[in-house]
């Protein structure tokens, strides 16, 4: 008998990542091992209500642990891990594949310091990955500040954390769990925050060392091969807590679309995000080839050219311009690119404009120019 369905697309969907990772670092694969009989043990769901302590007997599984480690030296991936089903599915298929392909593989896991005992539960997912086989593994506490409110906050020092385990480590990427689920929620967040396509784009297979392996698949397939495999999860509790904007789109909002415009919308939300991601790419391709066009000197840019590109690569080159400048991707928003494009489209003599990081935009006998203060 083989994997459970949602074991084997796990496995699959990582051995694929897996393997593009080991090209890219130019490793021998090794010869490719059969598929390891099931074991009994594959059935109960040890551990997955909200707030559940982790118990369970690391003896038990997962259903074929690697046979023998990759070898030392070899290229190291990292995944992050939460405790929750997506990231210890993932964790599991990863030390699964890994040894297959040339790879090592360890996990970290990020103590965000925000509930009690915390730094206890950190500990155990630690150990439990270690049970499962991944190695080096760490448990990162980190202090979590305010800035952009407490998701944005936690998410900051997250990736912080994750970078600097990475390059510590040499590690040649870093695994996230998002799904399919977690995309369509991302879009719906862009849609009402009334972002452009770039948001609505959601998160992408691969950016820099970070690579999300499970975004084809469900939720429901993580919590699945979880309970398949006897892998206790834990739950953030934050995940249900309605005071996070996020936790009410997946609680509330995504149900109440499925319900009222019938099953699918999850799936539709992730096609959406694919379809954006491609016109988002070919309008930034656009953009930067317009930008070489017009641009004059160091930050300035042929105002009159300008205004004869579409509005939606318009508005990308006076980004593009802006973030060379100087001010900082996170803090420029629409609006202020909106005001920059008056500058072009409704010119009538307005004075310089106050970006983000403090960039200044002006316009100078036909010229747009963009100079942080001071330089
Ligand atoms: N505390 C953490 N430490 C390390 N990685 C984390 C942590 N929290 C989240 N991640 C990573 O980010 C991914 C997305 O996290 P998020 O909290 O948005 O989703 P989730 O649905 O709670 O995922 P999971 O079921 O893995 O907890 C996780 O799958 C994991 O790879």
């Amino acid at each position: 008998m083989g994997p459970h369905p949602a074991v084997a697309a796990i496995r699959l969907a990582v051995r694929r990542t897996l393997t593009d990772l080991a090209a890219e670092a130019g490793t021998t694969f090794t010869a490719p091992v059969r598929e390891p009989r099931q074991r009994p043990a594959e059935a109960p769901l040890v551990a997955a209500a909200v707030g559940t302590t982790l118990i369970g007997n690391a003896a038990r599984h997962p259903s074929g642990l690697p046979r023998t480690p990759a070898a030392p030296g070899s290229p190291l991936v990292l995944v992050a891990v939460s405790g929750g089903a997506d990231s210890m599915a993932l964790a599991v298929a990863a030390a699964f594949e890994a040894p297959k392909i040339g790879l090592r593989v360890g996990a970290v896991t990020v103590d965000h310091g925000l509930q009690p005992g915390s730094a206890d539960r950190a500990a155990q997912v630690a150990e439990r990955l270690r049970s499962l086989g991944l190695d080096p593994v760490e448990a990162v506490p980190v202090l979590v500040g305010r800035a952009g409110g407490p998701e944005a906050a936690a998410r900051d020092a997250r990736y912080a954390a994750l970078d600097e385990a990475a390059e510590r480590h040499g590690a040649i990427a870093v695994l996230l769990g998002h799904t399919r689920d977690d995309q369509a929620e991302t879009v719906l967040l862009g849609l009402a925050r009334g972002s452009g396509s770039r948001s609505l784009a959601g998160m992408p297979a691969q950016k820099g060392r970070y690579r999300r392996p499970l975004l084809e698949l469900d939720r429901a397939a993580t919590r699945q091969a979880c309970s398949a495999q006897a892998i206790p999860v834990w739950d953030d509790p934050h995940n249900c807590d309605p005071a996070y904007t996020r936790s009410r789109v997946r609680h509330e909002v995504l149900p109440v679309l499925e319900k009222h415009l019938g099953g699918g919308v999850v799936e539709a939300l992730a096609r959406t995000a694919r379809l954006f991601r491609d016109d988002a790419d070919a309008l930034d391709q656009w953009a930067s080839l317009a930008e070489r066009d017009l641009r004059t000197g160091e930050g300035t840019l042929d105002a009159v050219k300008l205004a004869e590109l579409p509005p939606a690569v318009r508005r990308r080159v006076l980004r593009r311009a802006a973030l060379r400048a100087g001010c900082p991707a996170g803090d420029l928003f629409a609006r202020h690119l909106e005001t920059v494009d008056l500058l072009v489209t409704g010119w009538r003599g307005q004075g310089p404009l106050h970006l983000p990081g403090g960039v200044e935009a002006t316009r100078r006998c036909g010229t747009l120019v963009f100079r942080r203060q001071g330089d």
